[in-house]
């Protein structure tokens, strides 16, 4: 599975010029023909102005077509990074998968909401966990603040995905737990992570990381940007979990008893 992840630098709140970007980037990107693109977190606004009611797009319309008419042109999978979703009066930050034919096939609402910016009071969380697949490849979803939950991706990993994507408007102030929290969790989990984090400013000159990585379930990292807009294009060699497993299999040694009892996943 050959990915390749748009490390957007985001204009803020202004959406007609990050789709324009998007549709600028995708163009470069297919250029190598990847399987699946990645967006990162908000990437239509920026991580985030207020009221956020006033900016999000009504039910992901906008941002949907644009996913929808890229995704299909190109036949590739988008992982479509998140948008502020607005239902009704409500706004969640979701995110879209759309298949090689322009179909939308899964949404996922971000659960873990980022308590110190406020995003609780701006956000609805989404109360379920999502797995889909792409070309066959079962993944997972993490949106940002999700990642420090090891218990969301061990969930997904227990649920057999092979490839965890998070997209991220993570700032440059905690690039360490950034990094050492993507690599922890392919490690731990023995999945692929690809994470897309936006590069930039946010709200209130807040710096964002970039650091985009791809990372393989040995923790070696295949790929990893810098601070400025790119985009970063691996190959995820699927059958090394195997091997992995073959010399270290973490998951038969688990003693979940002692664990936390599982919830259904939907
Ligand atoms: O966990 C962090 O340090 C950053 C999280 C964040 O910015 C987010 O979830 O949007």
């Amino acid at each position: 599975m050959k990915v390749a992840v748009l490390q957007m630098e985001v204009a803020f709140g202004a959406p007609e010029k990050n789709i324009a970007n998007f549709y600028r980037l995708t163009e470069q990107a297919m250029a190598q023909r990847p399987d699946v693109l990645l967006l990162p977190e908000l990437w239509r606004l920026g991580f985030y102005p207020r009221p956020i009611l006033d900016y999000a797009d009504a039910d992901g319309a906008q941002t949907r077509r644009a996913l929808a008419e890229l995704s299909a042109r190109y036949q590739v999978n988008i992982v479509g990074g998140t948008v502020a979703n607005a239902i009704g009066r409500q706004v969640f930050n979701t995110c879209y998968v759309f298949d090689r034919t322009g179909r939308l096939t899964t949404t996922y609402h971000k659960t873990h909401l980022f308590t110190p910016s406020g995003e609780k009071d701006d956000f609805q969380p989404g109360d379920s966990v999502v797995t889909f697949t792409l070309d066959g490849v079962k993944c997972g979803l993490a949106v940002c603040y999700d990642i420090r939950f090891p218990e969301l991706a061990r969930r997904l990993a227990l649920e057999g995905v092979a490839v965890l994507f998070v997209p991220a408007a993570w700032p440059l102030a905690r690039l360490i737990h950034w990094q050492t929290l993507i690599r922890a969790r392919a490690i731990e989990n023995q999945i692929f992570v690809v994470a897309c984090n936006e590069s930039g400013t946010g709200a209130g000159d807040l710096q964002l990381a970039g650091h985009s990585a791809i990372i393989d379930p040995w923790g070696e990292i295949l790929a990893q940007a810098g601070e400025q807009e790119t985009i970063l294009q691996s190959t995820l060699r699927l059958a090394v979990r195997q091997q992995i497993k073959e010399n270290m299999d973490v998951f038969s040694d688990r003693r979940e008893r002692l664990y936390l009892p599982k919830i259904p996943i939907s």
